[in-house]
């Protein structure tokens, strides 16, 4: 007679980075009190989004990731036809998407950020720092998807209008605001033991302070990113979001980008990257100690 197996089939590299990445998105969705942002205590500054629906669109996701890093492995190499594989497979994902929220847009650019990232972890799961596998997903970033199609999306439409650098530059340049503002903040808030929440939210502070987020400037033009980036560089200021005088400041800010209509969505997501690039960086993922 046999005796029975309990113990649990390990997870798969894929399986494990499809695990990290919701749980990322999820975590970032949680987080309170985010400026204008939804999150534990409502919807911010947007009517069509809650927090049950960010949960849900996260979990969508979980497929396309793991296809994702299944893709990875699978060719092996940064080439056009890893680039085009993930592009496929990120616009199934935005439609799994769309499906499950009835067609409001929560995660387009987390989709991409995140599902170059995982790619990316997925091709050297040996090379796991933060720097490396950003490198890898701006190499990526860099590839043309000749399938893709050019649609005026918002971003498009904000960058003929300012100018502005969005998703797609922010990945190609190997994600500047994860690997120079997100991830040190983080440390540092880390070691000031301001506590894990209070950490998280000054490493979202610190990417709002200098990014181009184009969900801000498609809603509320110059005067909304202005608003965002002084107001995030404030609380940081005023000794972050574990000081009285931080959080007054961020109750502020929180104020005043919701009477200018500006959700800054981008940082959101390139948040979310940061606990991503952080957990992938610690826990490893070949060990699957998590
Ligand atoms: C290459 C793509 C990113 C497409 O790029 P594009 O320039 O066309 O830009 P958008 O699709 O308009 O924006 C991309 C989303 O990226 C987030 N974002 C904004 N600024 C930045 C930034 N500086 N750096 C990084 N990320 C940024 C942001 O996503 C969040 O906001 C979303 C809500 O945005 P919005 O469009 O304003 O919302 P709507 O509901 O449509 O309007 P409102 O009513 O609210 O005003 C939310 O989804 C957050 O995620 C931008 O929206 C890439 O998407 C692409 O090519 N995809 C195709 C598939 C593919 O190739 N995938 C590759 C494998 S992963
Ligand atoms: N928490 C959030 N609120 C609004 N838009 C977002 N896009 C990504 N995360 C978001």
């Amino acid at each position: 007679m046999h005796a029975l197996n309990l113990q649990a089939k390990p997870l798969s590299l894929a399986d494990r980075l499809a695990d990290l990445a919701v749980d990322a998105l999820i975590d970032e969705a949680d987080l309170s009190p985010k400026p204008a942002l939804v999150d534990r205590r409502g919807n911010g500054a947007h009517t069509d989004l809650h927090l049950g629906l960010m949960h849900a669109s996260a979990l969508s996701l979980w497929p396309a990731f793991k296809e994702m890093a299944e893709a990875a492995v699978a060719i092996g190499e940064v080439d056009s036809t890893l680039r085009e594989a993930i592009g496929r497979i990120g616009r199934e994902g935005e439609q799994a998407m769309l499906t499950t929220t009835n067609g409001v847009n929560t995660h387009r650019g987390a989709i991409w950020a995140l599902g170059l990232l995982v790619t990316a972890a997925a091709l050297e799961p040996q090379s796991s720092s933060a720097n490396a596998v950003s490198l890898r997903a701006a190499r990526l970033a860099l590839l043309d998807d000749r399938h893709a199609p050019k649609p005026l999306s918002h971003g498009a439409q904000v960058a003929l209008r300012y100018g502005a650098r969005g998703a797609r530059e922010e990945a190609q340049l190997g994600f500047p605001s994860v690997l120079q503002r997100g991830l040190p903040q983080l440390k540092r808030s880390r070691a000031n033991a301001s506590g894990e929440q209070n950490a998280r939210l000054d490493a979202l502070l610190a990417i709002m302070t200098n990014l181009a987020d184009t969900c801000v400037l498609y809603r509320a033009g110059e005067e909304g990113l202005q608003a965002m980036q002084l107001g995030a560089q404030a609380v940081l200021d005023a000794g972050g979001s574990a000081s009285l005088s931080g959080r007054r400041r961020l109750h502020e800010l929180d104020q005043q980008l919701i009477a200018l209509n500006a959700s800054p969505g981008g940082a959101a997501d390139l948040l979310a990257a940061t606990l991503l690039l952080d957990r992938i960086e610690h826990n490893g993922i070949l060990q699957g100690a998590f």
